[in-house]
């Protein structure tokens, strides 16, 4: 029968199929962070088991890090002790653990790919909702719940109903200044936050096949924001690219014989979904968000829809652009923007540094931004230097700050105040996502770096032309 990419890993790791119930699924690889773990190892300790595989959960410190001065202990008590936890923990239970200041620490998905965990075909948890960033490789990935933790700690294996199958196809070619990010933002517009409820995505077409995998971390990773279980690409030749050699790939003999099976992964020519969407490259343009969730976005360079435009109530929408701040019909391009936030799991990695110095480059910092850049590992920190892009930000009038989550969700220090507008390369522009009161715009790397040297948001596609003319 034919199959999907999802059906053949997901049918792959059912262990025992439950009649009208879920599916016994087996996971390949966990990785556990300070937030969502402590609870579970507390579960674990109560019913006096262990935990059945340890060589398969990875711990790594990034949540509540702070992103200056990591050498100094953690000041906040609660940070300080959800991070000895972790270390307590994994040392117990015999867990690879990379707490703050060793060489391979970093946010979880960033450092898993980066380190050859994540990898083609396998399937891959975390009690953290952008799992789906694993997806970016053809691996099953998804979030669960501290409960799940537990249960994965335990047996390796978690109950779980299989999703829906949808595949969204973005072909032709991306207009210039027009990132992965962009691409997703665009998608999430489309679909709104809740239109892939009970879904699995494959990502498909010209659009993701020519896209780096940097991107199509971005691209996975945000499929959580419109509701999806998590989202998948076909591995290809830039994948095994990507992967070989790292720390955890597989050598030798064992990697030609992955590679024998990874190249099987690929959804069948006549293999259904239960739903199909098609988008047009052309389409996209450098995209923002105005509102309260990641759907509210549009290209940067059109205004903000009226309410009787929109879908949904008209009073949630009034309420969002109040919390905002913004009025229906407002252009976005000028409005005066004060924090800039370059990182977190979305647009944390070299790529995304590399556009944003695209851009600054020869340029200053305006006076009236606070920028934060946060590279989102020490890898990502040594490629930056590697490059000489921390002299191009240095002579900017940038500073680079320690890895970490930092203002995706400031549960460190770095909040932005309240009331303060800030642009910023995350994936979450909730209320107070970033700081009580604090304001978000999401955008790509592109359109931070052009609101950081202009002081107000900007297209980036102006500045660009000027950099090439
Ligand atoms: C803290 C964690 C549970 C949370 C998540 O699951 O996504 C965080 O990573 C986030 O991005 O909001
Ligand atoms: S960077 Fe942000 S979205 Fe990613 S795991 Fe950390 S808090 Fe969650």
């Amino acid at each position: 029968m034919s199959k999907t990419l999802f059906d053949k890993v997901w049918d792959s790791h059912v262990v025992r199929k439950i009649e009208d119930g879920p599916d016994v699924f087996f996971i390949d690889r966990h990785f556990i962070h300070e937030v969502t773990s402590p609870v579970a190892f507390v579960g674990l300790k109560q019913r006096g088991i262990g935990v059945m595989y340890p060589e398969r959960t990875f711990a790594t410190a990034d949540h509540n890090t702070p992103t200056w001065n990591q050498h100094l202990p953690v000041a906040d008590p609660l940070s300080a002790n959800q991070l000895e936890a972790l270390a307590n923990n994994a040392a117990e239970y015999g867990i690879s653990h990379w707490g703050l200041g060793h060489r391979n620490n970093g946010i979880v998905h960033i450092v898993g790919p980066e380190n050859g965990i994540t990898l083609p075909g396998s399937t891959i948890v975390c009690g953290d909702s952008h799992t789906s960033t694993h997806g970016a490789f053809g691996a099953i990935a998804f979030g669960i719940g501290t409960s799940e933790v537990e249960m994965v700690l335990s047996t390796q294996c978690i109950m779980q109903p299989k999703p829906k199958k949808m595949r969204i196809n973005v072909n032709g070619e991306l207009g210039f200044g027009v990132t992965p990010k962009d691409v997703a933002l665009y998608i999430i517009s489309q679909q709104t936050t809740s239109g892939a409820t009970g879904y699995f995505v494959e990502y498909a077409g010209d659009v993701f096949e020519n896209m780096s995998m940097e991107g199509r971390m971005t691209v996975c990773n945000l499929s959580i924001e419109m509701g999806a279980r998590g989202g998948m690409i076909a591995p290809d030749e830039k994948t095994f690219e990507y992967i070989k050699g790292r720390k955890h790939t597989p050598k030798g003999a064992d990697w030609d014989k992955a590679m024998d099976y990874w190249k099987t992964l690929k959804t069948d020519d006549d293999a259904e979904f239960d739903i199909e969407f098609n988008y047009n490259a052309a389409d996209i343009e450098p995209m923002i968000t105005y509102g309260t969730n990641p759907g509210m976005g549009m290209g940067v360079t059109q205004s903000i829809p009226l309410a009787e435009e929109v879908q949904g109530g008209v009073a949630t929408y009034k309420k969002s652009l109040g919390y905002m701040k913004f009025n229906e019909g407002d252009d976005m391009i000028g409005k005066q923007v004060d924090y800039v936030f370059l990182g977190s799991c979305t647009n944390g990695r070299i790529e995304d540094f590399r556009a944003f110095c695209s851009i600054i480059e020869g340029r200053k910092k305006a006076d009236n931004i606070t920028a934060w850049l946060v590279p989102g590992s020490h890898k990502v920190v040594d490629q930056i230097k590697e490059e000489g892009l921390d002299r191009i930000l240095d002579e900017a009038g940038f500073v680079l700050r320690e890895p970490g989550c930092s203002a995706c969700l400031a549960m460190n220090d770095d909040k932005v105040p309240a009331g303060k507008l800030a642009v910023s390369t995350s994936n979450r522009n909730f209320e107070g996502r970033q700081g009580p009161g604090s304001r978000t715009l999401l955008a790509s790397p592109l359109v931070a770096a052009a609101t950081a040297v202009t002081g107000v948001v900007t297209d980036p596609r102006t500045l660009l032309e000027t950099v090439t003319a």
